[in-house]
């Protein structure tokens, strides 16, 4: 809905119960989702899943219910249809209320009900929309028949930030054709990408005979194949609505289009492992745990993709403080990580490239032990070198636009910026996140120009991507960043409040708290 596809603007504002509350001190900023689907009594799909995926992601979800099905794991046995006025009396409700990020929508039973979605979008804009357009569910019953599909096509696909069909749904979308390639499902992609939604994500599980489930990504110019090993199991009930939820989550937190598609399917393919074993119900497919990383380690199942919260507390090196200190740079990263650390950025300036290669090696491994990414400053070749998770480059390092078609679409990429131009920019040329400063004036960092937090505010309010702030900032003024009222602000980046000081890990603790503190009372 926005024209370059992606979240429209920022921020979303969860007034908490007493709707009085509008000081600073009494509101806290939580990203919302509205589903609009149908309810699943067995609650491995629809509303449930949709509700469940976001609390499982940390994002407050608000629900539409469209339809009741009698459903368990044998399969539909029965759908009432709620009377489009109702539908628009829930949406009404929640949409001249709620300021929601992204409104996802599931089972949308008949045009009827369409129309009332339509409507009311028009009458209360939205930010982003993702259309996982049901038709069939995983037991084969079906729950939208082919009298959606000229609205679908006509009036919801052109609105829709991204859609997520499977290839059956993708087929009836297009008419019928055959899909059962990787090739087809590309085609697919496009044809549908011309129907009017900004990206297209055509699921591939349903594909025959592969070892590995595949989706197809497409934005309009470039096509990305998202491959996982396919995990046996008939816990799969569901897949299709968290999927889309997810990805809605993840862009109500901040992500790209791409990001929060890459996070969502992880996020499936780690549920499903984790899930392969349960039995819930009697029946052939069964429903699988979302809530699955509150119970195993969470390393083990960290999700590949950028995670906009981990900007949280970005620790940034530099050789000049750990030499000062006496420290080498891995240590001084673990430390940093053992204090609370989220990401960790190498920049090491005065560093022979050999030697910088082979302490940037040292810090992935350490890195990786604990889950966290590392990125290199300024050198993308180090990066390619060392297998880090991404790069940050500044205004005249090289362009994000090389540096992404450099390191491929896995990889985190960072950018700087002073200007709600460089944001736009960077958001275009298809940076993750970009670091915003100086917030105050720095020792570390010679001539850096201060912006100040209204200059902060300003980048961040621009900005379609999530923002981390950099310069002068420690635990004495912490908190009056993260009090700047912008949801996309997630986190700081310090040198010297971490590495120039006697212990890193007890300075890093203490910022993690102070930033914890911050987060609370916001
Ligand atoms: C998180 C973060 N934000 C900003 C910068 C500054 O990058 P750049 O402008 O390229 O300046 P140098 O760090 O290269 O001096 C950063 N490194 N990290
Ligand atoms: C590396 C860097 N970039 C900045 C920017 O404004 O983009 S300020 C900065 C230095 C940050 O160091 P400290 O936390 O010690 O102030
Ligand atoms: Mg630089």
């Amino acid at each position: 809905m926005n024209s370059l596809g992606g979240i429209r603007s920022w921020p979303a504002i969860w007034r908490s119960t007493t709707a009085t509350m509008t000081t600073a001190e009494s509101v806290r900023k939580v990203p919302q989702v509205l589903t609009v689907a149908g309810s699943d009594s067995g609650a491995g799909a629809g509303i449930q899943a949709d509700l469940k995926v976001c609390a499982a992601r940390g994002v407050y979800c608000a629900s539409v219910i469209t339809a009741v099905t009698a459903q368990n794991t044998k399969g539909v046995q029965s759908v009432h249809l709620l009377p489009p006025e109702f539908v628009s009396e829930q949406l009404k409700s929640v949409l001249s209320d709620f300021e929601f990020d992204v409104v996802k929508t599931g089972m949308l039973p008949s045009p009827e009900i369409v129309e009332v979605l339509l409507q009311n979008l028009s009458d209360f804009p939205i930010r982003a929309l993702v259309v996982d357009p049901v038709m069939v569910s995983t037991s084969g019953h079906v729950l939208a028949g082919s009298s959606i599909l000229s609205i679908f096509r006509e009036r919801l696909l052109p609105i829709a930030d991204i859609i997520t069909p499977n290839v059956k749904e993708a087929s009836a979308l297009l008419g019928g054709v055959g899909i059962e390639t990787v090739e087809e499902m590309r085609s697919a992609a496009k044809l549908l990408h011309e129907m009017g939604p900004r990206f297209v994500l055509v699921k591939g599980g349903d594909l025959p005979d592969s070892s590995e489930s595949v989706d197809v990504f497409f934005d309009g110019k470039e096509f990305h194949e998202l491959r996982s090993p396919r995990i046996t199991t008939r816990n799969t009930h569901g897949t299709g609505c968290t999927l889309a939820s997810c990805i809605a989550a993840e862009l109500a937190k901040g992500s790209s289009m791409l990001s929060a598609v890459k996070v969502a399917k992880c996020f499936v393919d780690n549920a499903l492992d984790y899930s392969k074993d349960i039995v819930i119900g009697s029946g052939k497919q069964g429903p699988f745990d979302h809530f699955f990383s509150l119970k195993k380690d969470p390393q083990s199942s960290r999700c590949s993709g950028f995670n906009p919260d981990d900007l949280f507390l970005y620790a940034v090196t530099d050789s000049r403080m750990n030499k000062k200190w006496n420290r080498s740079v891995v240590d001084a990263v673990k430390a940093a990580i053992e204090g609370g650390a989220t990401i960790v950025q190498l920049r090491e300036k005065e560093a022979e490239t050999r030697e910088f290669l082979q302490e940037a090696k040292s810090c992935v491994d350490v890195c990786r032990s604990h889950g966290v990414c590392l990125l290199i400053n300024d050198r993308v070749d180090i990066a390619l070198a060392c297998d880090a998770d991404g790069v940050h480059v500044g205004q005249s390092d090289m362009p994000v636009d090389l540096v992404r078609s450099l390191l491929g679409p896995d990889k985190i990429i960072g950018v700087s910026c002073k200007t709600p131009e460089q944001a736009h920019q960077a958001w275009r040329d298809g940076a993750d996140y970009i670091g915003s400063g100086g917030v105050f004036p720095t020792n570390t960092k010679a001539n850096n120009r201060t912006i100040g937090l209204d200059g902060l505010k300003e980048v961040c309010e621009a900005s379609k991507l999530p923002v981390v702030a950099i310069g002068g900032i420690g635990i004495s003024n912490a908190e009056s960043v993260m009090r700047i009222d912008a949801s996309n602000l997630k986190g700081v980046a310090v040198v010297s409040a971490l590495f120039d000081q006697e212990c890193v890990l007890t300075a890093a603790k203490k910022l993690h708290t102070t930033l914890e503190e911050s987060k609370r009372e916001i």
